[in-house]
Formats: C-alpha cells, structure tokens, sequence
C-alpha cells in the first residue's frame, strides 16, 4: 500500500477538474436520493388525498411532480456531466503520468533498464500507468460521495426525526466501515495475481511471436503455445474468482440495501405511531434509505481491485526509483586523447577488467582484440558511460568522463555498435538520426559511400529514372519495422553511414564489419578511417585483416591489457 503513496501526491496535479468530478458525483447520487425519497412521499400523499374528496382537490399535485421531473432531469444531466469531466481529468491524468514516468525513465542508465524485459518494461509504462486511474474514478471519487450522500441523508432525515437520522448513520456508516477492509482483504491475493499474470501473458506472447520462426524450425512452437495457453488459464481463473467476488459484492449490497429498508420501515413506523412523522414521510424515510445505498455499490470493487492497482503502483516505483545516471558540468572542446587508468570493473561477481591502462593519443587509430567475452565491448562501454568502473578512470582530454554534460560527452563520440538500431522509418529518418541538419545532398553523398544506394537500386521498381525522383525515392524508402527489410549487412553500412554524418572526435566501431563480404569490409573500412583521419579511432574486431591499417594493436586476455604491435 506504501507503493501508492507516491502516486496519490500526483493527483493533485488537476485539482480543479477532480474536485468537479467528484461534486458532480455528489450532485448525482443526490438527485437519485431526491427521485426516489420524494417519489416515496408524492405516492403515499396522493393516495392519502384520495381518501376523501375535499382532500383529493385541495391536493397539490404539481409542486410535486415538477420536483420529481427535476430530481429526474438533473440526476441524468449531472450523471453525463460527471462522466465527462470525472474521465477527462483521469485522461489528462494519465496522460501526464505517462510523460512524468518516461521522463524518470530516460536518465535510468541502459545497464540498470537491462534488468527489465523490453515487453515489460512496454507493461508498465501503458498497463500501469492505466492502472492508476482506479484511485480516482474508483476510489477517491465515489468514497468521498458516499461519504458525502450519508451524512446529506442523515440530516434530511434528522429534520424529522432524529432517531431515524442517528440510525442511517449507523447502518451506512457501518457498511462503508465494514466493506473496504472486507473486500481488500478477500480480493487482495486475486488482484494481485491478475496484475502478475496480465504482465507475464504479455511478455510470453511477445516472446512467443518474436521467436515464432526460430520455434518452428527447431519443432518448439507446440510446447511454448502450450506454455502461453497455460497462462491465459492462469489469467482466466484469477478473472473468474474476481468476477466471483463482483458478484458477492452487489449481492452483500442488495442484502445490506432491503434490510436496511426494513429495519428503516419498523423504526419509521414506530414514529409514525409516535405520531413524530407523517405517514408520507414514514415511507419516505425506507426509498430515501433504498436510494442511499446507490452511494455504496461502488466500495467493493474499489476495493476489490486495490491489490491489483497496489501492484502496478509498485512495479513503477521499481523503475523510477533506479538511480538516473549523474552528468558532470564541463564541456571541453575535444581532441580526442582517451586515457583508460587502473579500471576495474565487474558485472556482479564476475570480474572483467583487472587494473587496465591504456592512452590513446588524440588522432590515433588503435584496434582491441581478444577472445570472444573477454570484455572488448565492456572497456569500450566505460567511454560512452554505459556502464561507470568500479575503480580507476575513463578520461577525454584529460577530463573524467563523468564530469562531461551528457551533450558535451555524445557529441564527441560516434559508435558504430554490434547491433544497429533501425527506426521503422525512412532511410532519411534513419540517417538524419546521426545529424539532424544534413541536407538530401549531403545524405546522398554518405548513401553512395557506404553502398547504401544499391539496396535503393535492389528495389527498383520503386525507382524511377528521372534523377530527382530517383534521390528522393532512395531517401524515402521505408526500412520496415525494426529494419525487418535490411540485410545484416545493409545495416552495418547504415550504422557507418551514421557515424559519417555525426563526424565526432572519437569513434568506437565494435565488430563494424561484421556481415559484410570482404571487399565490401575493405573499402568500407578504408573510407571510415580516411573520414575519421584525424579522429580518434578504437576498433574492436577479430579480424586479422584490418589490423594492419591501425597504429597500434591492444590484447585484451582475463581482465588485463597487453600491447600486440605499435
Ligand atoms: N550486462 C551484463 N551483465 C552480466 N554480464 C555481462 C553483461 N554484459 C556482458 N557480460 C559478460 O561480460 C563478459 C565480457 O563481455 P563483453 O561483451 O565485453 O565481451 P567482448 O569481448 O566484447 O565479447 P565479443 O567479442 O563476443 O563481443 C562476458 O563474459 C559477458 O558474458
């Protein structure tokens, strides 16, 4: 319960709209007590008139039946109004919340978000977030107007006579005491399951249909079908016993409603006997009684689901209270000297990097080599701050790179990393992403570069042969969703075409060639070193190859650092 307390604070983000929301609920529940508590009265009095004739014609019907078609009217009109208003704060509301929680999300460095999935993280970010609007549609609003309807009722009533006021206290009040922890309690462990199993179906069926062509290669895809079936059972019966308990809830109520009725209809009678009311306001008092209840019927599942909304609250908090990455002030103009001393670094209890020095003078074209794990990507890693050392320094220029500004720091560097990124968008989306100003001509000139032109020309039907047609057919093409429609390949020349563009200090390619053919690597790699001539460049590869063109090779082997060549 503690998860929510951070959120209840966030809800006063529009105080005016909630508070509206919740007055037009009161107006609602207030205008049913009055159509029902007045119906109750205008039919007994009539009935009464009737007896006799003098009674019938002096009777004033009107006065009464205009009350009742108001009460009617404005219960239909505030129950619109309510809707509109409550659901459009809530809206906004949520709205904000998911901006407040990205917001919190973003600085959270990438290695702490590794320890969340990626369809779950997508969970929490649009579920949970929805999650939270039952506090207010659910349980501020209607507890405050059934708070509110209660004590409207017991004065009404008290006007006539207070015992029968003193007891709609006690028998509403008593109910609303009684029916939160009831059903917090009965629906607790449900609610909560719900909201575990909701998110664990989510992530198995994207895990499911992300990996389907690999399952049905091996022959796997009947057993994971089977393990995602197993969890919408699991979903179901938690629903189920849910819904169950919907059921308990409004039958409880319609319980506590008819004998609050009846016990209201003896002691009414008993002052009506007493000669304390009249008659129309004998049984006005037990539909005015039958009315209030309407105050309540909301309670159970508000409460029934606080398990549920408790757990979402709990599983944003788990992000945002990761600690965001902390930028440093300075914003030297970079030349590029790169200076790794005494670092040390470990992934939990496994040891990476063991006391490594390295310097790169600015300029410098140097390549890290070494067996596969052996930490290559993890040192190049401490440069860009996806991960910070646990001893030792990362410098550029002198300055630790921590203390760089987040903008100062990826301005200077350009990284081509072993897997590319692809936007589901155009290849000039994907491309401006490296320089935001690059005009068409300057994209055409990086496309014709790294080769990209001729994916363009693989799909020529899409080309024409008018040339200014055919450059912004090539910079149009779509690249499919998560670059479904590049080859390995075609995205290592889009990843080089990105750092073309950027144009930064110090570039750091890890396994850039990877998935190109061998002449391809050639005169890509010859081109990237020649744009990054005076640059700064670390390469990361296992190819023999590419060794030669660099002025000094570093061996990376159990943690430590040893020169090759230079
Ligand atoms: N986020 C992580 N959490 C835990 N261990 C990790 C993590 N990332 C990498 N490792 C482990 O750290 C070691 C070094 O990984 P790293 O990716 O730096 O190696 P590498 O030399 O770049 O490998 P490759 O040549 O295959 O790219 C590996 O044993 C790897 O399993």
């Amino acid at each position: 319960m503690g998860n929510l307390l951070p959120f209840i604070k966030l809800y006063r983000r529009y105080p005016g709209a909630m508070a509206l929301g919740v007055l037009l609920s009161i107006t609602t529940l207030l205008a049913s007590l009055g159509l029902l508590a007045l119906s109750g009265w205008f039919i007994t009095s009539t009935a009464i008139a009737g007896l006799t004739l003098a009674t019938a014609q002096s009777f004033n019907f009107f006065t009464p039946g205009a009350g009742v078609r108001g009460f009617s009217i404005g219960r239909t009109a505030s129950r619109y109004f309510e809707r509109l208003v409550s659901h459009d704060a809530t809206f906004k509301l949520l709205a904000w919340l998911r901006g407040w929680f990205f917001a919190r999300l973003a600085p959270v460095p990438l290695h702490r978000l590794k320890q969340f999935r990626k369809g779950d993280l997508l969970n929490r970010l649009v579920a949970d977030v929805d999650a939270l609007d039952q506090l207010y549609l659910r349980m501020f609003s209607p507890i405050l107007a059934a708070v509110v309807t209660i004590v409207m009722l017991a004065l009404g009533l008290s006007w006539f006579s207070t015992t029968l006021g003193l007891s709609v206290v006690l028998m509403m009040g008593g109910w609303l005491l009684l029916l939160p922890p009831l059903f917090y309690a009965l629906g607790r462990h449900s609610s909560k399951a719900k909201g575990i199993s909701q998110q664990q179906l989510r992530q198995a069926a994207l895990d499911y249909l992300q990996g389907m062509a690999e399952l049905q290669i091996v022959g796997t895809e009947p057993v994971f079908r089977q393990q995602l079936d197993d969890r919408e059972r699991q979903l179901h019966q938690h629903q189920a016993r849910l819904s169950k308990l919907e059921g308990l809830g409004s039958a409880l109520l319609t319980f506590a409603a008819g004998s609050s009725a009846v016990w209201m209809l003896y002691l009414a009678a008993g002052e009506y006997q007493a000669e304390v009311i009249s008659g129309p306001v004998m049984v006005m008092s037990v539909f005015a009684v039958l009315a209030g209840f309407e105050a309540l019927m909301p309670v159970p599942g508000a409460f029934q689901f606080l398990g549920f909304t408790a757990q979402a609250a709990g599983q944003l908090k788990e992000v945002i209270d990761q600690p965001p990455m902390v930028y440093g002030k300075q914003a030297p103009e970079v030349k590029g000297l790169v200076e790794f001393k005494n670092v040390n670094f470990s992934y939990d209890e496994l040891q990476v990097l063991d006391q490594v020095t390295l310097t790169i003078p600015a300029g410098q074209h140097v390549a890290l080599v070494g067996k596969t794990g052996c930490g290559k990507s993890t040192l190049a890693g401490l440069l860009t701050r996806y991960n910070d050392c646990d001893s030792g320094q990362v410098l550029v220029d002198g300055v630790p790179v921590p203390d760089f500004t987040e903008q100062a720091l990826y301005q200077a560097l350009a990284v081509i990393p072993q897997k590319t990124h692809v936007l589901s968008a155009t290849l000039r989306d994907n491309l401006k992403l490296a320089d935001h100003s690059a005009s068409d001509e300057r994209l055409l000139e990086v496309i014709q570069t790294t080769g990209l032109n001729q994916l363009a020309a693989a799909r020529s039907n899409k080309v024409s042969s008018n040339k200014v047609n055919s450059n912004e057919a090539i910079l149009d093409l779509w690249l499919g969703q998560g670059g479904i429609m590049l080859s390995g390949g075609e995205q290592r020349r889009l990843a080089i075409a990105r750092t073309m563009l950027k144009q930064a200090d110090i570039l750091i390619m890890d396994e850039a060639s990877e998935g190109l053919d061998r002449f391809s690597e050639q005169l890509l790699l010859n081109r990237i070193l020649e744009a990054y001539q005076h640059k700064t460049v670390i390469m990361i590869t296992h190819k023999q190859s590419m060794l030669d063109k660099m002025d000094a090779v570093y061996r990376l082997d159990a943690g430590c650092l040893s020169v090759v060549a230079g």
